[in-house]
């Protein structure tokens, strides 16, 4: 690999290059993982070959082209991808619009399907690991990154710890049995917050999400009314297109995962297939913080009834 090749980005276990290859001119994006990350590159490219069985672009997967070992140094070469949602979020600096979250929560129900169809888990769904193939040019292709860290649902045992705090899913902070519904719960929370440009259950400790989640989710949803006048979202109620993102919210953020929507199930909410959007045009958050903490309230209450209290009934090994 060229030693000038410009860095596309960079995570926990790689460094990810541009690079062309040789024999057809293609740009394609390098994963490097070094040899002290062995173990998380043979995981990584045995989960990769898994997901070769399905076609990537129908998929919403990134296209995994090949690999190849170096003395216990991984190179994974992958289609090259434009911009994450993390990286789009902070340099327009400004929250996306509901019509923009029903695409990226479309695409990624697509590709949660596919995973569940052969019981795999991604584990590490967050905004960093969306990525768009060319936001300006392909708005509605997107793709899901990374799958360092996925396992085979069988795998999972109680107690094992998955996902970044802010989208960790209830049972495995209660040290529950786990399965792919844990990631319908990621994504929940990343759509959350999406619409609200803040983490819908932020929490610096394992021992505090489980307290937010039930002490926030058995919160009075009464309380909505008295931020409304207030909020620059002037009512979560007010537009069918809000009402039934909310709606097909609540059933993502549902505590039980038995209960919780699955992709399939997902796929066919009114929410992905609303083609008039009165609140993009009515709703603006842009440089409002204040508007947005409100909101990020109002949309727990919204939420909160169906979580319910039924965390606090759970009994945990990870917290008793
Ligand atoms: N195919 C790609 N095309 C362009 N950029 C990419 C591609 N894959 C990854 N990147 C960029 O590199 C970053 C890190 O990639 P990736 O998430 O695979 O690494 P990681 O070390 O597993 O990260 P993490 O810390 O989340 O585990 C991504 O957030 C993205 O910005």
């Amino acid at each position: 690999m060229d030693e000038r090749a410009k860095l596309l980005g960079r995570g926990a276990f790689g460094y990810v290059y541009l690079c062309t290859r040789s024999d057809t001119e293609e740009m394609v994006a390098v994963k490097t993982i070094l040899e002290e990350d062995t173990e998380f590159a043979e995981d990584e490219v045995r989960n990769l070959k898994k997901l070769q069985q399905f076609d990537p672009d129908q998929n919403c997967l990134v296209r995994f082209n090949r690999y190849q070992e170096i003395q216990k140094n991984y190179l994974l070469e992958f289609e090259k991808l434009d911009m994450n949602v993390q990286d789009f979020l902070e340099q327009s600096s400004r929250p996306l619009h509901l019509s923009e979250i029903q695409v990226i929560t479309q695409q990624m129900l697509v590709a949660l399907k596919a995973l569940k169809s052969i019981q795999m888990v991604h584990g590490d769904i967050k905004l960093d690991n969306i990525m768009w193939r060319n936001q300006q040019l392909e708005p509605r292709n997107i793709k899901l990154i990374d799958f360092g860290v996925a396992q085979d649902v069988c795998e999972l045992r109680c107690g094992d710890i998955l996902q970044l705090l802010p989208q960790r899913a209830p049972e495995v902070l209660l040290g529950l049995p786990l399965s792919e519904a844990v990631d319908m719960w990621a994504l929940g929370s990343v759509i959350a917050s999406l619409y609200i440009n803040n983490e819908l259950y932020s929490s610096t400790c394992e021992l505090d999400g489980t307290w937010k989640l039930k002490t926030e989710c058995s919160c009075p949803t009464g309380n909505i009314s008295t931020s409304s006048t207030t909020s620059g979202k002037s009512s979560l109620h007010q537009h069918e297109d809000t009402q039934a993102f909310v709606s097909l919210l609540k059933q993502i953020l549902e505590v039980d995962p038995r209960k919780r929507i699955s992709p399939s199930e997902a796929l066919l909410h009114p929410f992905l297939t609303l083609t008039n959007f009165p609140s993009d045009l009515t709703e603006d958050l842009s440089d409002n913080k204040a508007a947005a903490s409100i909101s990020t309230i109002r949309l727990r209450s919204l939420v909160s009834p169906c979580l319910g209290v039924r965390a606090a009934a759970c009994v945990s090994p990870m917290v008793v």
